[in-house]
Parts: structure tokens; C-alpha cells; sequence
């Protein structure tokens, strides 16, 4: 890969430890992917935060890394949900060994430039790339956002890449960075109008059949920026797609090549009901319902509060998103319509990277597919998937 005066020195550790050890990364991933030169990058997204899934070495990790103070972010670079709400683990039960841990985590990243937002929609909160940007994205639902419906351009980055590339602030050129890399090799036709949970049914369906490939859907009805969010992680989580295009919808579809697309496949509602049932696990009542999953917008919030006003939840109900996010759900009053539901706006995490098979639940009710895919396999519990109206039980 060819390399500036300035990044050969960045290597040499003329620049201090931090970017010597960064550019290690980029270097290496760019002469295994075959990259010719890194190139500037305007945003970063670095996952690997929760304590659950880095530990105590990842920690060390961060620290070390953070060490002479040599190198921080200079791009607009944001955190992944770690395993606890920051501020109010207390409250919500959280462990405090666990909770303390995380804190420190976040604090190193905080040391390396990185901002707490700690969310994985932070294209809702002020993390928001241009089109045609390069961008370096870790979390997998946030990567197929970005790319697909902003049209800025990311690799499916691991978490200490797109850390190394937020310090440096470049990242090798290859893969989705590259226009001819970026074209459909899958038509998708769904053959009926598909609402709310039939978003992830879908994307689980074909992520599981094309894999790392990029998609070109044809839908019989207009989704919103939500159904968006939740197909894009259900792709990213049963296949390892990065982008996919909509027609009509999606920035580059008219640019993705799609009468040269071989590949057609047909989606039916019975695919999608059959596939609704199937993500569940049990037929038992969840105990704790957890949306949320990519974190929740202001108007999911806005709709579970008109669902749940002025009546009281039998089950527990936790809906993950940003502080940011909540900061205005409390000023538009609909934290305290939930709250008095008995139900909680929870910060930060969300129900795969919390220890939430440590804190006596035992069946998830999510309206995600990536949920109900993760779940069973990172936290060991049962799921019931379904839509948030059937989710919720009344006393
Ligand atoms: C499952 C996921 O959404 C969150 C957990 O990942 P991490 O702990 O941030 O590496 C990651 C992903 O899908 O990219
Ligand atoms: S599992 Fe879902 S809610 Fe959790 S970080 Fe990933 S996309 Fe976000």
C-alpha cells in the first residue's frame, strides 16, 4: 500500500505510540484487502465497548493504548452502547462490579478522543456522514445505515480498526470505499406490503441467503427511516451484508447496476409470517420486553407512549436509546407516560451487550430480528418476537 512521508513517519512513531500502534492496524488490513493508499476519513463508530464482550483485557487494551497521550481523534467519532445505562445502572438493577468496569471503559475511550454518545443509531444524534463520504463504521446495523441510506462509504470495520482510524483519521482504501464494489448482485421483489416487524422478518431472510452480497429490494409499499434501521440490521446480523439499495429509496439505486443482476428471488407473506414465528424461541410470556434494537428514534418512543398511556404494564418494558434521544422523549413528556406505565427509557446499552442473563430475566420480547437473533446466543435466554402492540400486557 503506498504510504505519504507523513504517514511513513506516523509509522516510524514519529507521532507518538498511540498513532504507531494504530497505523499497524490500517497498514495490515490494507496490504490483506489489497488497499492502494489510505484516504481520509470525515466519521467514525467504534464498537467493542460492553465489558460483557471486551472484558477485562480489552480494558488493558484501551489503556496501554491511551498510554503516552500521544494520539487522540480529530474526526467527529462516537461509541457503541456499552453494557450499562452510564448514569442510572443503579436504579435499573444493574451489577456494580459490572457497572464500574464499564464506566472505566468508556472513560478510556473518552481518553482517545472518542465521544460517550454510545449508541449504535448515531445518525440520529449528530453522527451523521455526508453522501459519498468515507466513513470508518463498526457496528453492523449502523455500517448498513450509513452506507445504504446515507450513501456515505464503510467497510464492516471491527472495533480496534475503526478506533485506529478515528485516531488517524484515514482508512485503507478498499472494499465498499471503492464505486465498483458497490453495485447490487441480488434483486429482491417482495410480492405484499410489509409493516413494522416484517422489516427484520425480511432482513433475515435474505441476509441468510446472500451473505456478505448487497441486495436491491423492490417493495410494494414506502418504508420509514425506522423499517430502514431495523432491515438493515437484521441483513447485517443473519448475513454480513453492508449496503443494500431500495428502489426509489435508497441514494445509489440508480447507480447499482441492477439490470445486470442475474440473481432475482421472490419474497411472499408466508416466507415473512413463517419467518415471524420462527425468531421466536418459546411461546412463554416474555418477562422483560426490550426495544430498542438498533436504538430507538424519537417517534418508536413516541408511538409505545401512545400505546401504553394511561394504563400499567405487567411485564417489565425497557426501551434502549441514546441520552440524546431521551433527552427530548423527557421533554415531550412521553419518559413519564411510560414511566407511569411502569415502564423505562434505559441509556446507553440495550439488551444484547447488557449482563442481562444476570439479572433474573428469562424470556426477551423484542420487535428486532437482530434482537432475536443475538439474544438467545449472547445472553442464553428465550425470545418472542413479534410487534410492540402484541408484545405488551396490561394489568
Ligand atoms: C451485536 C452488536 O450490535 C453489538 C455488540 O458489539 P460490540 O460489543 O460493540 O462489539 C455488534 C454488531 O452487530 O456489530
Ligand atoms: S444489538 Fe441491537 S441495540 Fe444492541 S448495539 Fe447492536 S444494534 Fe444496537
Amino acid at each position: 500500500m503506498f504510504l505519504t512521508k507523513k504517514e511513513e513517519q506516523m509509522c516510524d512513531g514519529e507521532f507518538g505510540e498511540t498513532i504507531r500502534k494504530s497505523m499497524d492496524i490500517l497498514v495490515a488490513l490494507g496490504d490483506i484487502y489489497g488497499a492502494s493508499k489510505l484516504v481520509d476519513i470525515t466519521s467514525a463508530q467504534v464498537s467493542g465497548v460492553s465489558y460483557k464482550t471486551i472484558g477485562d483485557a480489552g480494558l488493558e487494551y484501551l489503556e496501554d493504548l491511551a498510554r503516552d497521550g500521544s494520539g487522540k481523534a480529530t474526526i467527529n467519532a462516537s461509541l457503541n452502547p456499552p453494557g450499562t445505562d452510564l448514569d442510572n445502572w443503579k436504579e435499573l438493577g444493574f451489577p456494580e462490579e459490572f457497572a464500574i468496569k464499564q464506566n472505566q471503559i468508556v472513560d478510556a475511550y473518552a481518553n482517545l478522543g472518542i465521544y460517550k454518545t454510545c449508541t449504535c443509531t448515531p445518525y440520529l444524534v449528530g453522527n451523521v456522514p455526508r453522501f459519498a463520504d468515507h466513513v470508518s463504521w463498526s457496528e453492523s446495523s449502523a455500517v448498513a445505515f450509513v452506507n445504504s441510506v446515507i450513501g456515505a462509504r464503510t467497510n464492516r470495520e471491527g472495533g480496534p480498526a475503526a478506533l485506529a482510524a478515528a485516531i488517524v483519521g484515514k482508512t485503507p482504501l478498499y472494499g465498499f470505499h471503492l464505486e465498483q464494489n458497490r453495485k447490487a448482485n441480488l434483486i429482491v421483489n417482495v410480492d405484499c406490503k410489509i409493516n413494522g416487524a416484517d422489516f427484520g422478518a425480511l432482513g433475515y431472510i435474505i441476509g441468510k441467503f446472500v451473505g456478505g452480497g448487497v441486495p436491491y429490494f423492490n417493495l410494494m409499499n414506502s418504508p420509514n427511516n425506522n423499517d430502514l434501521k431495523t432491515l438493515g440490521a437484521a441483513l447485517a446480523s443473519s448475513g454480513s451484508v453492508a449496503l443494500y439499495h431500495m428502489e426509489n429509496i435508497t441514494p445509489e439505486h440508480k447507480n447499482a447496476g441492477k439490470d445486470d443482476v442475474e440473481d432475482i428471488m421472490f419474497v411472499s407473506r408466508d416466507q415473512i409470517n413463517e419467518t415471524r414465528q420462527k425468531l421466536s424461541t418459546t411461546d412463554k410470556k416474555p418477562d422483560l420486553i426490550c426495544l430498542g434494537c438498533p436504538h430507538a428514534s424519537l417517534d418508536e418512543i413516541k408511538q409505545v407512549a401512545s400505546i401504553v398511556q394511561g394504563k400499567t404494564i405487567k411485564n417489565k418494558l425497557w426501551i434502549c436509546t441514546s441520552v440524546s434521544v431521551k433527552a427530548t422523549s423527557d421533554r415531550m413528556g412521553y419518559t413519564k407516560i411510560i414511566e407511569q406505565a411502569g415502564g423505562n427509557i434505559v441509556c446507553d446499552t440495550c439488551m444484547v451487550v447488557a449482563p442481562i442473563e444476570d439479572m433474573g430475566f428469562e424470556v426477551i420480547g423484542v420487535n428486532s430480528a437482530k434482537a432475536a437473533n443475538y439474544v438467545p446466543s449472547m445472553c442464553g435466554l428465550d425470545v418472542v418476537y413479534n410487534d410492540v402492540e402484541n408484545l405488551i400486557q396490561f394489568k
